[in-house]
């Protein structure tokens, strides 16, 4: 029996740079576009003088990128080796899939455990896919002079193949190996691929999509799991909020202390891999996470400019830098950005009261900006609870205009372009539409998407807009779905869903 498991991508709305330090918090918000990881047996049944083996099979399978790797599994180390081009292999599922095993040893008694060698002998079949919406089929788009409209986009075929950026190397506009759009493909990936190898291999009991609970115990150890493949396959410990939120789903994020990792890297490389992660499994995770999302009548939109994205973590190196050039300037940065982004959490955390204690006023008041300038919101409020939630949207509006200023500051000072002049002038100006509460550079900003949260039915209005400027307008909205478990294989959904698709080679 194959399983499937599915978890989301992310958008970090508050927080980029400053996450990476405690106590720091981020609101980051995930979304529709999910990642799938399907696993089940290579073979169906194992000769009888499979007991004496020590080696397995494992197939990765991605077929967006036309790949099918092969590797040997060993039932000793838990350790994986490529047999196939060497340029097929992905770190982040081989690390998922190693760190999965091992703590599926570490967690079973002998009688358990004999049970999963004997499953682990029938080898593994794994496949992943990821929604449309993580890569920029833009060119495409245009290559096929289909107009830049969501309506292009929804009418490519599920899962299409993705294209690679030619190799090019400038700075900061280095672009990625795929073009991607940047909602976390591969912290998707990495929890999608743990998931669903944990519920195969009987160690967890994932959430269906119909329950909402995320206080599920398994999910902190897939949050555990996911999270130190996802470093260790990076060669770097991020903040994590990208794997928290693909675990979690929508949340704000306080990062984990680093030194919880200590045993998966560098010199102790030479301890078992069933120790190590037995170390991991115990270690203090001190992260926090608090339940947050957009409040209700909001919507996430996301624009591809265009400019061809970012390199992470040369912005990163960059900002790093000069924190430690520039203490004085860092610190009065670090608190104005934070003063900004606990301002921005609080008015959004009011909206979502005011909408919780007087629903109609909220609603109503809410309906009218969707459909006016910002500057005719406060004389259309017709009483105080309405006048309330006016104060709180223009406070929110507000707080993230401080936010960008900051921001752009942060960028200037650092020599970098966290939100550079094209994407300031395409913020300014979807800011002054009708319907949009406010707009900004997620994450570490730079060239990739940009993204807005609107009030009411305003979305089609804003992607026509859009589309006039050359921006193409996602089909990503928030979703605070994390992991779950899937009744089936995306692609057998796709196809009984009826949609018409066209063939963009
Ligand atoms: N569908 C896919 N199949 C296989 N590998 C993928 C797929 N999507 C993304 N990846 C891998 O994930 C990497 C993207 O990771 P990363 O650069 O960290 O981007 P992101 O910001 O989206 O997480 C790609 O280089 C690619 O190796
Ligand atoms: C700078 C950061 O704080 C935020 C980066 O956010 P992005 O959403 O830009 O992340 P990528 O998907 O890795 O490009 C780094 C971090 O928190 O790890």
């Amino acid at each position: 029996m194959a399983v499937v498991a599915s978890a989301p991508g992310k958008v970090l709305m508050t927080g980029g740079y400053l996450i990476l330090e405690r106590p720091n918090a981020g609101l980051v918000l995930s979304t529709n576009a999910r990642f799938y990881a399907i696993v089940k047996p290579l073979h169906d049944e194992v000769p009888a003088d499979s007991w004496a083996w020590v080696w397995t099979d494992v197939k990765l399978t991605s077929p967006q990128l036309a790949r099918e790797t092969m590797y040997k599994l060993s039932l000793k180390q838990l350790t994986l080796q490529c047999t196939s081009q060497s340029e097929t292999r992905n770190p982040f599922v081989e690390h998922a899939i190693q760190y999965t095993i091992a703590a599926a040893y570490a967690s079973f008694d002998e009688v358990k455990k004999q049970t999963l060698r004997n499953l682990l002998l029938q080898g593994l079949d794994i496949t992943i896919l990821g929604c449309n919406d993580f890569y920029s089929y833009r060119d495409q788009i245009e290559a096929c002079e289909l107009p830049l409209t969501p309506e292009s986009l929804g009418s490519l075929p599920p899962f299409a193949s993705i294209t690679f950026n030619a190799e090019e190397s400038n700075g900061y506009m280095r672009k990625p190996e795929v073009a991607k759009t940047g909602l976390g493909s591969s912290a998707a990936m990495t929890t999608a691929v743990v998931a669903a190898l944990l519920q195969y291999l009987g160690v967890a009991n994932l959430p269906t999509k119909e329950d909402k609970s995320r206080d599920n115990k398994d999910l902190d150890l897939v949050h555990m799991i996911a999270q130190s493949a996802h470093c260790l396959a990076q060669g770097k410990v991020g903040s994590g909020f990208d794997v928290s939120s693909a675990v979690f789903g929508s949340q704000r994020y306080v990062r984990f202390s680093p030194e919880v990792l200590s045993s998966a890297q560098g010199a102790l490389q030479w301890k078992p891999l069933e120790e190590v992660v037995s170390d991991i499994l115990k270690g203090h995770w001190d992260h926090e996470r608090t339940n947050f999302s957009l409040p209700p009548l909001m919507t996430l939109l996301l624009g591809e400019p265009g400019a061809g994205g970012s390199s992470t973590v040369s912005m990163v190196g960059a900002v790093k830098k000069w924190q430690k050039s520039n203490p004085e300037s860092y610190l009065e940065t670090w608190r104005n950005l934070s003063e900004a982004n606990a301002l921005l959490e609080s008015q959004l955390s009011l909206l979502s009261k005011l909408a919780t204690e007087s629903w109609d006023a909220y609603k109503c008041i809410v309906g009218k900006c969707s459909v006016l300038k910002l500057e005719k919101w406060m004389e259309q409020a017709a009483d105080p609870s309405e006048e309330a939630v006016v104060k709180a949207l223009l406070g929110a509006r507000d707080a993230m205009l401080s936010i960008r200023h900051h921001m752009r500051y942060l960028g200037e000072a650092a020599g970098i372009p966290i939100e550079p002049e094209s994407q300031t002038r395409l913020l300014d100006a979807t800011m002054n539409m009708e319907g949009v509460l406010f707009a900004g550079v997620p994450g570490a900003g730079g060239f990739d998407a940009v993204f807005a949260v609107t009030l009411g039915d305003s979305t089609i209005s804003i992607t026509k807009e859009w589309t006039s400027r050359n921006v193409l307008a996602l089909l990503v909205r928030e979703d605070p779905q994390g992991v779950c478990l899937e009744s089936s294989d995306p692609r057998a959904a796709e196809v009984t869903s009826g949609i018409s698709s066209i063939q963009i080679q």
